[in-house]
């Protein structure tokens, strides 16, 4: 039990990744807040959990508005008594469009979820752990398009590069605080991120669908939850401010 005694919120686990997190969370002893705007699927999640044994709540959350991602950090406090780890998960994608066809509508979008909603929660998160003089551990799934050119669009490369920065930044400055905050960079992972695009730009494809061909495979979301464990346990308690590529080897070809 890799996290006895832990308590958790994960953004973005009615699915995928974040689903894979916080069961594997929740299976290593975590009392896991699941947060997601998919409420049923979210619940659906604390069902599977509860079945296992486990201890686990939904949460409806839009993680682009700063109000109810604080209101989520006060809601897994009351429900269970502290937070110990905050993961911020939640993320669209943008349409492979490059920049001369981004519009600001979508560069809005992609960065309140994206971008914005990880500062929310690690303002908030990081405030909490100081004031209470406890240690926490936040970990962000970020993307290999935050460390690499386009394995989509512009929007989304950049969203991700920011969280990056944001990671980077906050591990260093509250590193004598034992505060812990790592990334993940995930390949090209099966999940149900790409249900909704429709209308992809067919130039932008044409681009990043050069770096998509060398993708050894595609991964699954158990395999980046396996990552997301260690970032989160006490066995990385030396592991602080990386960014981890979880891919398969795909970006060792560049
Ligand atoms: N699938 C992939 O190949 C990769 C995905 N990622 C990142 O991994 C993270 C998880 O994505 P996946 O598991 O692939 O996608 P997914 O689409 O299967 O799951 C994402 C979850 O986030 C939720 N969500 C989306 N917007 C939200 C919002 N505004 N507020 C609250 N919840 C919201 C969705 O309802 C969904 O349950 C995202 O940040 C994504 O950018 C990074 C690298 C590769
Ligand atoms: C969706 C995404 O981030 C990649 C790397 O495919």
């Amino acid at each position: 039990m890799k996290l006895e005694n832990k308590v958790a919120v994960v953004t973005g686990a009615a699915s995928g990744m974040g689903k894979a997190i916080a069961e594997l969370y929740a299976k290593e002893g975590a009392k896991v807040l699941v947060a997601d705007f998919n409420i049923e699927g979210a619940e659906q999640v604390v069902q599977t959990i509860q079945e296992r044994g486990g201890e686990a709540t939904a949460f409806k959350v839009d993680v682009s508005s700063k109000e109810q991602v604080e209101q989520m950090i006060d809601q897994v406090i009351s429900e269970f008594g502290k937070l110990d780890i905050l993961v911020n998960n939640a993320g669209i994608m943008d349409k492979f469009e490059p920049v001369a066809d981004v519009t600001d509508e979508s560069w809005e979008k992609i960065f309140s979820v994206n971008t914005n909603s990880v500062l929310y929660g690690m303002r908030k998160a990081i405030n909490y752990w100081l004031e209470k003089d406890m240690p926490g551990v936040i970990v962000n799934t970020i993307s290999t398009g935050g460390l690499n050119g386009a394995h989509a669009g512009a929007a989304y490369g950049a969203s991700k590069h920011a969280v990056v920065g944001l990671t980077k930044n906050s591990a260093f400055m509250y590193a004598q605080k034992n505060i812990r905050i790592n990334g993940i960079a995930p390949g090209a992972i099966q999940t149900n991120i790409s249900n909704s695009l429709t209308n992809i730009n067919e130039f932008g494809i044409s681009r990043a669908g050069m770096a998509h061909a060398l993708t050894p495979r595609m991964g699954e979301s158990d395999e980046v939850a396996a990552a997301a464990l260690f970032l989160a346990s006490d066995e990385a308690s030396f592991v602080n401010g990386i960014v981890m590529p979880v891919d398969g080897g795909w970006t060792a070809a560049f």
